[in-house]
């Protein structure tokens, strides 16, 4: 059996980071950015004024100017702006030539065409200087996954389409005779696929494309038949049939069909069968199926590899620290990804862990991390935790 660590290893060396397409902005966020973005404008291309108001090129407080015309934004005040005299300018509209403040209009009395300065003024000279916001060689970093206000700054610099990473087509197979979809009606030794449908959203949280294909049922036929299916995804995952029983078939039929296996078994607590390789053009990766262990593989393994995938890097899932809130018995051999909860007085570890307990999983809000022959740990010990 090989540790966590080297099984994520060998998983990004079969996982390569996809091309990019162009997708208009409105489709753009949460996309990972696949290559720097030079600015196409400076911002703002002018000087602007940041009030409503007046400019001006000094404010001796109760002085008398004329207003000698009108900037407002969009259209801009030709022509300089002298002593004594004032423009009335909006918000966003240029800074006319010669200004050097912007009087704002509560400080201002106004009779026909001349204005009486206030007795107190402010300070500020309420001007926004061309290029203040970024300049002619602001280069927008990538990759990067692409937020709101990231959306909103690369609108500004003039980009009307952004080059994005290709979504990862994930397709996701349950395996099982047991198995029938959510809304169906299962007979007495049935149940419903869940892992399929926690996994779709966790892929598609991480931004992949999955697809759930048809149940394969235990034999070989209908593995091989629904295995044909997967078309041109880039990760093939199957879920179920990976352990020793007699009908688990994921290893047999994916190595007929070609699987070129880089690892099957992995030292970790659940997830122990995960197996992985290259099948035909796509990575495929085989999860257990008892539903935790599946979820638990789906965060330690599926989406550092989507990740990997859409160019973001090959890094393992970020872990944090928390103190215990209790006890902790010492660890067996493998690494244990133990469902626990972080509150206020730390982060406390379910008694029970059971790989089948998705009521439990829901419950919790993290998993903590514990190494391979971890030591019994102290209430107050720091442990390392994924988030959930
Ligand atoms: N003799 C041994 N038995 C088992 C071992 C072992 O080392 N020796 N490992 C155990 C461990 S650990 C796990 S995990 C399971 C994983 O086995 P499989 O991957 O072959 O999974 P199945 O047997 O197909 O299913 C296990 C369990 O999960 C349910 N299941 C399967 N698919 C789904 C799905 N899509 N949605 C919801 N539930 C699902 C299935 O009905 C079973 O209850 O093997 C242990 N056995
Ligand atoms: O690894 Mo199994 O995944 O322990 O339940």
């Amino acid at each position: 059996m090989i540790s966590v660590a080297e099984a994520l290893d060998r998983l990004f060396a079969l996982a390569p980071v996809l091309p990019s397409e162009d997708v208009p902005l409105v489709e753009a966020a949460g996309r990972v950015l696949a290559h720097p973005m030079l600015t196409r404008r400076t911002q703002p291309p002018f000087s602007a004024s940041a009030m409503d108001g007046y400019a001006v090129t000094d404010a001796t407080p109760g002085a008398t100017l004329t207003v000698i015309g009108e900037a407002a934004a969009g259209s801009g005040f030709d022509g300089p702006v002298a002593d004594g005299q004032a423009v009335r300018i909006f918000t966003g509209a240029p800074v006319p030539h010669g200004a050097t403040r912007i009087v704002i209009q509560e400080d201002v009395t106004r009779d026909g065409d001349t204005i009486t300065l206030g007795e107190t003024l402010d300070q500020g000279t309420h001007i926004r200087p061309a290029g203040g916001d970024f300049g002619r060689d602001f280069t927008f970093a990538a990759p990067k996954r692409l937020v709101p206000q990231d959306i909103a700054l690369l609108a500004a610099m003039n980009h009307a389409t952004l080059p994005v990473t290709r979504r990862p087509v994930v397709a996701l197979i349950s395996t099982g005779d047991e198995l029938v979809q959510p809304g169906e009606d299962p007979g007495p030794d049935q149940i419903v696929a869940s892992n399929t449908f926690g996994l779709h959203a966790l892929l598609r949280d991480l931004g992949a494309s999955p697809r759930i294909l048809p149940i394969a049922r235990d034999n070989p036929d209908s593995l091989r038949f629904v295995l044909g299916l997967v078309d041109d995804a880039d990760l093939v995952v199957t879920i179920g049939g990976a352990s020793v029983g007699d009908h688990d078939l994921v290893a047999q039929v994916a190595g007929e069909m070609g699987l070129e296996r880089a690892f099957h078994k992995v030292a970790m607590r659940p997830g122990k069968p995960l197996m992985s390789g290259r099948l035909g053009d796509a990575m495929m990766v085989g999860l257990p199926g008892n539903p935790v262990s599946a979820m638990v593989c789906g965060h330690v393994f599926l989406a550092p590899v989507v990740r990997a995938m859409l160019g973001l890097g090959a890094h393992p899932a970020a872990r944090r620290t928390a103190p215990l809130a209790d006890v902790a018995p010492a660890n067996g051999p493998r690494e244990h990804y133990m469902r626990a909860t972080l509150g206020p007085d730390g982060i406390r570890i379910a008694a029970n862990q059971d790989s089948s307990l998705l009521s439990l999983l829901a419950a919790s809000n993290a998993l903590v991390v514990r190494p391979p022959n971890d030591p019994a740990r102290n209430a107050g010990d720091r442990v390392a935790y994924l988030p959930l």
